[in-house]
């Protein structure tokens, strides 16, 4: 029997290196893909609406069986400058912060730091569509992807969570894997290393397809988003499982 694999990958920018090898593979004569903001492809999975994702790693331990499959990440080693918390005041003054309704693994990583490196405790709020036209006075808020990219030259202050990770810990964090929520074949696995691998050595190509006024791409793909999942990851990746269960 051939079924289809069904794929769901995250819809913003930082994922266009992967999807160009994977678009210019073989594979996709064998999936079908979906592409969508991170909340909605982790609701995917754990609905079982799709067989692999690339989902935020807060929603493992939430998964029946969770098999994190090929090297490749969205992760990154200190600034990712995009994830983090704006406002127009220091945090120091922050009275309440609102979470990105897209996000599940960011405003997660928000709390922990804020606990444990900032120290603070602060009003949480969970919005629910579009509200960044909130962020005002002391009151703060979480944005992830291409927004925040872009929220960065709107707001007064921006607090970057993976470099606020990396102080704290001495790791580098993992945003979101590829992680089936079933056993996936080793052939296919091969594959998808290959396509994910094709597309990270053509960066160039991938920048040229595209437009974005507000960050340099080239910048973004090779100092910023850190690919590969390698040791020091997957240790940034169990310290903040472990981290969750304690929030
Ligand atoms: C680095 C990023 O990582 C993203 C953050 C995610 C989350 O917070 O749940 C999920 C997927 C990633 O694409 C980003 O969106 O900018």
């Amino acid at each position: 029997m051939d079924k289809r694999l069904r794929i769901g990958a995250v819809s913003y920018l930082n994922t266009r290196p992967m999807m160009y090898g994977i678009h210019r593979s073989g594979l996709m004569q064998k999936v079908d893909m979906v592409a969508d903001f991170p909340a909605n492809i982790a609701a995917m999975l754990l609905n079982d609406e799709i067989d692999i994702g690339l989902v935020p790693v807060a929603i493992i331990p939430r998964l029946q069986e969770a098999h994190i499959i090929t090297n490749y990440c969205i992760g990154a080693v200190g600034r990712v400058e995009s994830v983090g918390i704006f406002s127009e005041v220091p945090i120091e003054k922050v009275e309440k912060l609102i979470l990105d309704y897209q996000s599940r693994t960011s405003v997660n990583l928000a709390r922990i730091l804020l606990k444990e490196y900032w120290k603070k405790e602060i009003q949480i709020e969970q919005a629910k569509e579009d509200y960044r036209h909130l962020i005002q006075g002391t009151t703060a808020a979480v944005v992830i992807g291409d927004r925040a990219l872009s929220q960065q030259k709107k707001s007064a202050y921006y607090y970057d969570l993976s470099e606020a990770w990396y102080k704290h810990t001495g790791l580098p964090f993992v945003f979101a894997a590829w992680i089936g929520n079933k056993p996936v074949d080793t052939d296919f696995e091969d594959a998808f290393n290959r396509a994910n691998a094709y597309g990270l050595n053509h960066i160039d190509e991938v920048v040229q397809e595209l437009t974005f006024a507000d960050y340099d791409l080239k910048k973004y793909y090779t100092q910023n988003i850190s690919y590969i999942l390698d040791e020091q990851k997957r240790k940034g990746l169990d310290l903040f499982l472990q981290k969750l269960t304690q929030l």
